[in-house]
């Protein structure tokens, strides 16, 4: 089997202004030493207004890790007020953009269709969308949370080809266990991860499916990381909270890339 290398991102969603995001960017920097990146690839995602500030400490102080941001629009230009192209993000030297986080899709109503235009165009950018999947607390409840993950991945990736999704991450992240400290189980996160890797083989091919980074997200923090981690086809994590805090970040980014602790 392919080793995956595993991705530690964290999406700082609307917190810290750009000045705290220096400091920020500056404090992980510290608490994690050169040696680590071998092992795992470490990723900031601040609000737009941050990442200029943050390239120029990334680009400055020549860091390891990288940064992205939390949304792109579908269109490349024009007459779409407050929209963010991913061009200007591509300009601005983000590696990574998320799509289709939860919160977006429910306080944002965007349908799996947009979801996809949106990862298009990101992959146009040559950006490496980071599509967020994942069911409410209802579908868990019924026991229908395999195939309602795996629907919302195909209607999120329809229509690309193998190489296109060879580009991209996926991110599981329950709703129920976003920002309530309620983390699903090691079991639980693995279930769900391998059976987007079972649909990813579908819809291209087992080598690309076998090459895809797909990370679990909800509640994830120093403590729980390893057993998280730890599955088989869990390739590293999406971390809201806890990526806010710089110790805790350097730690479980440690952690997932097999320690010593820093
Ligand atoms: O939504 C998340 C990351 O995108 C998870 O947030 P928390 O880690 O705060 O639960």
């Amino acid at each position: 089997m392919m080793a995956r290398k595993p991705l530690i991102a964290g999406n700082w969603k609307m917190n810290l202004n750009h000045l705290e995001a220096i400091a920020l960017v500056q404090k992980i920097a510290f608490a994690l030493p050169a040696k680590y990146f071998d092992k795992v690839d470490v990723t900031v995602i601040p609000p737009f207004t941050d990442i200029r500030s943050v390239q120029t400490v990334v680009d400055g102080d020549k860091l390891l890790l990288t940064y992205g941001a939390q949304d792109l629009s579908a269109h490349d230009s024009g007459a779409y007020t407050g929209e963010i192209s991913g061009a200007f993000l591509a300009k601005l030297g983000c590696t990574y953009v998320v799509v289709g986080h939860s919160e977006r899709r429910t306080m944002h109503a965007e349908t799996d269709e947009l979801v996809l235009a949106k990862t298009k165009a990101a992959l146009k950018h040559g950006l490496t969308p980071i599509v967020c999947i994942g069911e409410g607390l209802d579908i868990r409840e019924a026991g229908d949370h395999v195939a309602y993950n795996v629907t919302q991945l195909k209607g999120s990736l329809a229509g690309l080809s193998a190489e296109e999704i060879a580009k991209v991450v996926i991110a599981y992240e329950p709703v129920w266990a976003i920002g309530t400290g309620r983390v699903a189980s090691a079991d639980d996160a693995q279930e769900v991860c391998a059976a987007v890797r079972g649909a990813l083989a579908e819809i291209s091919d087992g080598a690309t499916a076998e090459a895809v980074r797909v990370l679990y997200g909800g509640s994830v923090n120093a403590k729980n990381v390893g057993d998280i981690v730890g599955q088989t086809d869990v390739d590293g994590a999406l971390v809201g909270g806890a990526s806010l805090k710089s110790d805790e970040f350097a730690t479980l980014s440690a952690i997932a890339a097999g320690g010593p602790l820093p």
